[in-house]
């Protein structure tokens, strides 16, 4: 069994197919937190315009250059880089990429020159897995009941980042292994893959399993703060990169947060007897500070954040 893949495709609120297609999404992310969506985001020449040129370009530039993408908005949020340890991984990023002006910056620091062609085709697209990224959510959110005016305030409460990344032929020849497993602490992020395989999602039952970079195919996967505001409904999905085959991987990954300083709270209607409160508001700058200090004492370091403690379970503090 693999993850379930539906067709998004010209599927608007009211249209036929709007209802069968939200029952598909909310029933995946219920079961595994990930959806693998076909949609209409960004075309064979403007994949080839990325992925076959920019990318390639970007990543042979020195370090020093690339290290120039930095980001006012917090850790974790400009260059990345891994290339000295047991993985061979890199990425930039661009915050607000619905934003011509960000675009444009962003590409400044790698073609002083400009590059027309790349904010050309990353304009429409980061605006595409917008609306694709709204989709999603609203369905989740109309198929676990929630009202229209909180769906609406949800949404108006998001910002966007497009991050891409390079992955050099597996230095772990045996198992591929690319990027170690973990669940993004974000609201979600759409996985874009070219040509080569790597993204692998984790089933409940814990095992893997991987998802083909076919084109106009998009990975949908709920974050940490996705579970916050489903009240824990939606888990967030554990995923990791492995790659089988002995090339190298490009791939793009649109990633939602909540706005910065933002609190970030389980939805009214998700909470009643039985689906108690489980999380307290929270912030997701602070969460991101108490993962990078705190994460690694904790197996579940959402809950040791903000997690409601079960009165039932604390006597022994009494
Ligand atoms: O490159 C990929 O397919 C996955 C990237 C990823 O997991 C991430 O950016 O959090
Ligand atoms: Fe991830």
């Amino acid at each position: 069994m693999g993850i379930t893949k539906v067709d998004l495709r010209g599927v608007e609120p009211g249209l036929p197919g709007w209802q069968e297609a939200r029952a598909a999404v909310t029933a995946s992310l219920l079961a595994h937190g990930c959806i693998v969506i076909t949609y209409d985001a960004l075309g064979q020449e403007g994949r080839q315009a990325l992925f076959g040129r920019a990318l390639p370009e970007l990543f042979t530039l020195p370090l020093e250059t690339k290290q120039r993408n930095v980001s006012t908005m917090g850790k974790f949020r400009g260059y990345l880089g891994n290339k000295d340890a047991e993985v061979d991984n890199e990425s930039v990023s661009i915050d607000e990429p619905t934003d011509k002006g960000s675009i444009h910056g962003f590409a400044n620091l790698f073609w002083p020159e400009g590059n027309p062609e790349f904010c050309d085709i990353t304009l429409p697209f980061a605006k595409n897995l917008l609306k694709l990224e709204q989709t999603v959510h609203r369905m989740a959110m109309e198929g676990l009941g929630v009202q229209e005016e909180n769906i609406g305030s949800h949404l108006c409460s998001l910002t966007h980042t497009l991050r891409f990344w390079h992955y050099g032929a597996p230095k772990d020849t045996v198992n591929g292994l690319s990027l170690k497993m973990h669940r993004d602490f974000n609201m979600s992020t759409l996985i874009v893959q070219h040509e080569v395989e790597g993204l692998e999602v984790q089933a409940k039952d814990g095992s893997w399993l991987s998802i083909d970079p076919e084109p106009n195919t998009f990975t949908f996967l709920a974050g940490e703060l996705f579970t916050v505001v489903t009240n824990g409904r939606v888990p967030s999905c554990v995923h990791r990169v492995r790659m089988l085959s002995n090339r190298e991987r490009f791939s793009m990954v649109f990633g939602c947060w909540s706005t910065v300083g933002g609190v970030v709270s389980v939805m009214d209607e998700l909470v009643d007897v039985e689906h108690p409160l489980m999380y307290n508001p929270c912030r997701a700058d602070e969460y991101v500070e108490f993962l990078y200090w705190d994460g690694l004492k904790h197996d579940d370091p959402l809950k040791a954040f903000c997690g409601v403690v079960d009165k039932g379970s604390s006597s022994s503090m009494e």
